[in-house]
């Protein structure tokens, strides 16, 4: 989405947190509430605003695809992509703004306008339009009129650049009770790995980067991604939509990393990359060096930095699995403390160790 160490975004982040706001209108389509915000210079963003504060976790009762959105997730999330060295998530900033002020003051449709109210307890509030969690129940409400947001920076139009939509091989059911294809057929990586667009190119090995950065923040709502269409399959899949991440940060959901261990792929230097997090800095402290010049920093509740190192060394463990399983043979392959190691295993692959195999695409036990 842009170049390693660009210059133009710290710039976009800091405009977006700080300039005027001209315009404010609802985005259509998706399912939760979110505003498309002009400023003075011709900038635009979409805002998602904050409903809880940061220690709020997944209700226990709740799907994934039942979660509210988390604002301090989206920004997060652009963070964690940015360090990971993948960059293709938008640039998003926090921003404080006045409901009344900034937000209210500048909307001028009628539809979203009449859901603003005063509270019982007095807070600016409002509800938006949308299909889930838009009534009074469900209102954003300041304090008293201050509220907390995520500004994206808008993709460029359609018109303009169009973008293509895939449905995600690994997508789960959305559904109570039904479980995915990918869930209970052990064959389903070899299925998906000698189908276009995932049999030649980087669109598989993205596909990898993609479980290990939702792994990594527990976004189990991956069920669509998009492309840009002007660069055919030659493309990265857009990493959009992440709000619904960062909501279990005592939980590690495994299920998240089933391309990894299924496909037993991972691409090179991403595997080089979580091993400088093992070894050298923890990508706990790189998020929280990144996240500091963030106007809501603290962006992340603290366990959820924890989390991150903790899943780093998860996502490493896996792979080893996969090494461990692909090279050893005959009776080594029957000792199972070795072929998988415990969680509390200490991890010891060095780079030169991996650096024989060119693609680390080891057959994973369930495929044998
Ligand atoms: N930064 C952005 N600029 C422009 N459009 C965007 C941006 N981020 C997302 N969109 C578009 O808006 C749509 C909805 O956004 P998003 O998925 O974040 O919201 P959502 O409420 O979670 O939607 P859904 O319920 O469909 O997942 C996306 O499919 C995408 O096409
Ligand atoms: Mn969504």
């Amino acid at each position: 989405m842009y170049p390693k160490n660009d210059t133009y975004v710290p710039l976009i982040l800091k405009n977006m947190s700080s300039a005027r706001i001209l315009s404010v209108a609802q985005k259509e389509g998706g399912t939760q509430l979110k505003l498309v915000i002009e400023y003075s210079n011709g900038d635009k963003a979409l805002m998602k605003p904050m409903r809880f504060t940061r220690e709020q976790q997944t209700l226990p009762n709740h799907f994934y695809f039942t979660d509210y959105e988390r604002h301090n997730a989206e920004i997060a999330a652009f963070h964690l992509d940015r360090i990971l060295g993948f960059r293709r998530a938008m640039p998003v900033s926090g921003r404080l703004v006045n409901i009344t002020s900034e937000l209210m003051a500048q909307v001028t449709a009628s539809d979203l306008l009449k859901t603003f109210f005063v509270s019982p307890d007095k807070n600016v509030c409002f509800h938006g339009q949308c299909s889930y969690y838009c009534d009074t129940s469900h209102a954003i409400c300041g304090n008293p009129d201050m509220l907390e947001g995520s500004f994206a920076a808008y993709l460029p139009s359609q018109d303009v650049l169009e973008r293509k939509t895939w449905r995600h091989p690994w997508r789960r059911s959305y559904h109570k009770r039904r479980k995915a294809k990918w869930e209970t057929d052990p064959n389903y990586c070899e299925l998906i790995r000698n189908l276009p667009p995932y049999n030649s190119g980087r669109r598989m090995l993205d596909i990898m980067d993609l479980s290990v950065f939702d792994f990594l923040m527990g976004n189990m709502d991956r069920h669509h991604y998009e492309t840009f269409t002007l660069f055919g399959n030659d493309s990265f899949p857009i990493h959009l939509d992440h709000g619904r991440a960062f909501g279990k940060a005592f939980h590690d959901e495994m299920s998240i990393l089933a391309p990894i261990i299924q496909c037993c792929h991972i691409r090179k230097s991403t595997l080089e990359t979580l091993l400088r997090f093992h070894n050298v800095k923890k990508l706990s402290e790189h998020m929280r060096e990144s996240m500091n010049d963030d106007q809501l920093s603290p962006v992340l509740w603290e366990p959820h930095l924890t989390a991150i190192d903790r899943r780093v060394g998860l996502v490493l463990q896996k792979v080893r699995e996969c090494l461990s399983v692909s090279t050893m043979s005959g009776e080594d392959a029957a000792d199972e403390s070795h072929a998988r190691p415990s969680t509390n295993a200490t991890f010891d692959i060095d780079m030169g160790d991996l650096g024989k195999e060119p693609k680390y695409t080891a057959r994973s036990r369930e495929q044998t």
